[in-house]
């Protein structure tokens, strides 16, 4: 059976036809030379420009207080129809196109930014408990934000990177680290969620609890949980387990947003090996089947750090939504 919660307004995403919307561009600078989700859209955005933050000039409620990131010296070239776009509920999309190429589309991402997106720093970060069902998990109602992905895909590592702290969630080579629903609460408010990875069949025995039914039957009950952050690494091509899992939560209508992993590692174009930005493109062109709209996108390193205050300033807008609905 499929267990739907009433709550799960987020995010719903706008489905956006592309027969309905305008052609528009707007500004962008991301890491990579080039990158494209697709070319052949009669709707797809482009822009050429060199930035110096990691969005594009943005309303001063939506800044963060100082800039995060060295500055970008990138002129790129990024296009993403305008239908696979992830706009969060309460945005409208302007029909001039000029209003929307000022900044409103989250670098290395295809996520426009809304009014939402207040309070995206993370000032402390400490770790509360871990649990090993969904009953022994927090019950003050915070919401959580939850981190789910292959093991050793870099859930952990991932978190540490969000809250600027090397070691407050364990990280190892070896896969199978981290095996209980882990609730770390952020600046008082909201929970991080570190989970256990999925498709590692080379644990010891007594070790192969059902990590992946209890994460699933976490989805499904978890009352707060307002976005699953599926994490998948960009470094290779896209595994049959990773696109089922993207499947099995779109099925279930369980909010989702997908972090690309490890985009630092930018191996040379030979023998056919792909790109980090490739091998996530070919992974969207992969699922797209299983979703209406377009679901929310990041590219990510927890090395360089890349894409860490995008998906601070994604879970403030979800977060903030959440809270006042
Ligand atoms: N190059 C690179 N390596 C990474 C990145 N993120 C994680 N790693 C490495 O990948 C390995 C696994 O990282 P973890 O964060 O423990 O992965 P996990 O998904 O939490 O693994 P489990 O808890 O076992 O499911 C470690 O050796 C990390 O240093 C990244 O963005 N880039
Ligand atoms: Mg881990």
């Amino acid at each position: 059976m499929v267990l739907r919660h009433q709550h799960r307004i987020l995010p719903r995403i706008y489905s956006i036809s592309s027969s309905t919307l305008p052609t528009f561009k707007f500004n962008l600078s991301f890491h990579s030379p080039f990158f494209s989700i697709s070319s052949s859209s009669d709707v797809a955005v482009a822009a050429s420009v060199a930035t110096k933050s990691h969005l594009a000039p943005v309303p001063k409620l939506l800044q963060l207080d100082k800039p995060l990131h060295p500055p970008v010296p990138d002129k790129t070239l990024l296009e993403i129809p305008l239908d696979k776009l992830f706009v969060p509920p309460e945005v409208e999309l302007p029909e001039a196109a000029t209003s929307v190429s000022r900044g409103r589309v989250l670098k290395g991402s295809n996520i426009v930014l809304g009014s939402y997106s207040r309070d995206a720093q993370v000032s402390t970060a400490e770790f509360v408990k871990s649990s090993t069902c969904t009953e022994d998990c927090p019950a003050d109602s915070l919401p959580d934000f939850a981190l789910v992905g292959r093991s050793n895909v870099g859930k952990s590592s991932l978190l540490n990177s969000l809250v600027r702290r090397k070691r407050l969630a364990l990280i190892s080579k070896k896969p199978g680290k981290t095996q209980c629903i882990n609730h770390f609460r952020i600046n008082d408010s909201w929970y991080l969620v570190d989970l256990p990875g999925y498709g590692y069949a080379s644990a010891p025995q007594k070790l192969r609890i059902n990590w992946d039914g209890f994460t699933k039957e976490y989805f499904l009950k978890r009352e707060t949980l307002v976005c699953v952050f599926l994490l998948i690494d960009a470094s290779i091509p896209p595994k049959k387990i990773d696109l089922e899992y993207a499947g099995w939560l779109s099925q279930n209508q369980i909010p989702m947003t997908l972090i690309f992993t490890k985009c630092d590692k930018r191996k040379k174009k030979k023998n056919g090996v792909k790109m980090p930005e490739e091998n996530a493109a070919e992974f969207l062109n992969l699922i797209s089947e299983y979703f209406q709209a377009a679901p929310p996108w990041i590219m990510a390193s927890s090395v360089t750090n890349m894409g860490r205050d995008e998906i601070l300033l994604h879970i403030a807008q979800l977060r903030n939504y959440w809270l006042k609905h």
